[in-house]
């Protein structure tokens, strides 16, 4: 036995700390985030360079199958957190809150907030403004960093009537108050998904925190994006989407030439087997 079997793993330190993110604004360095949801994927990420992932609950879509988010229970959701927190290093790990688990009081948000900063998550992110102030209060006050998601809301995507832009018109002012309204109780950034991107430049332009956009223009802090979006697993993405890869295509033709290898007998060579 070598002594490297008991020797603790040694963590770097996280490059990104929360206290980085408000750095990034003022310096006018853009953030970039992406979804993970297991250990596989985001060490692939971190390797890309990715300052946050975000370990969304589009889980519930993306990867287990679900129609939409509303299904993901805070169970999920840990299970993801943690594989994807304990396979990287640098990039800030971000854990939604799932539908149901924060809504009822801050207690409850407080409570399912904590158990996915037991699985290694640095910042939760919690969906809906004036609503949630109480909740975000609570939560910065005891520790845990909140990150705050306004504009299309998919948990509320029954009231909202569908996936669609939220604040046009008059309604651009109820996004700006909710804006002002988190950050004056204490998140740290804000996902603002959705909206048209002259609304998204004001807010980013009011706001001391950084605003990380999807579907809102090119003038917030940051980016997020589904990294199957991004990567070009799926057929369909939403029209905000920008595919960067086509891996879908790429992954399906992998496994074609695998089949094909096994049943012609290419496959395993002799390079693949030993004799003894
Ligand atoms: N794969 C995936 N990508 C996402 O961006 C994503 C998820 N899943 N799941 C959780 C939420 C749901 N989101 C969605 C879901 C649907 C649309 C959509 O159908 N959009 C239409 C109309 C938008 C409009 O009104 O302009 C589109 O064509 O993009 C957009 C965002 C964003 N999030
Ligand atoms: C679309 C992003 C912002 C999200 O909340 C998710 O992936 O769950
Ligand atoms: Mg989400």
């Amino acid at each position: 036995m070598t002594t490297a079997s008991t020797t603790p793993e040694f963590k770097e330190p996280k490059t990104w700390r929360v206290h980085h993110l408000m750095q990034a604004k003022q310096a006018g360095r853009k953030l970039t985030m992406l979804t993970a949801y297991d250990a596989l994927t985001a060490r692939i990420l971190e390797a890309g360079g990715v300052d946050l992932l975000l370990v969304g609950d589009s889980y519930g879509n993306v990867m287990l199958g679900f129609d939409g988010t509303l299904e993901v229970s805070l169970e999920h959701m840990q299970v993801a957190t943690r594989a994807v927190a304990h396979a990287v290093s640098k990039p800030l790990v971000v854990a939604d809150l799932p539908f149901g688990s924060y809504e009822a009081s801050p207690q409850q948000a407080f409570t399912s907030a904590a158990s996915l900063m037991k699985q290694g998550a640095n910042a939760v992110k919690l969906e809906g403004g004036q609503a949630r102030v109480d909740a975000v209060r609570l939560l910065t006050s005891s520790g845990i960093p909140v990150v705050g998601h306004l504009g299309f809301t998919p948990q509320s995507e029954n009231t909202l009537g569908g996936p669609r832009m939220q604040g046009r018109g008059a309604a651009a002012q109820q996004v700006i108050d909710d804006a002002l309204a988190l950050q004056e109780s204490g998140v740290c950034a804000l996902v603002l998904e959705l909206v048209p991107a002259p609304l998204a430049t004001e807010i980013t332009k009011l706001l001391r925190i950084p605003v990380i956009g999807i579907g809102a223009g090119p003038e917030t802090d940051g980016q997020v994006l589904v990294w199957s979006d991004m990567a070009g697993m799926t057929d369909w993405a939403p029209s905000f989407v920008k595919k960067f890869a086509e891996l879908g295509p790429a992954l399906r033709q992998a496994t074609e030439d695998y089949c094909n290898a096994v049943k012609e007998g290419s496959f395993p060579a002799e390079n693949n087997y030993r004799m003894e």
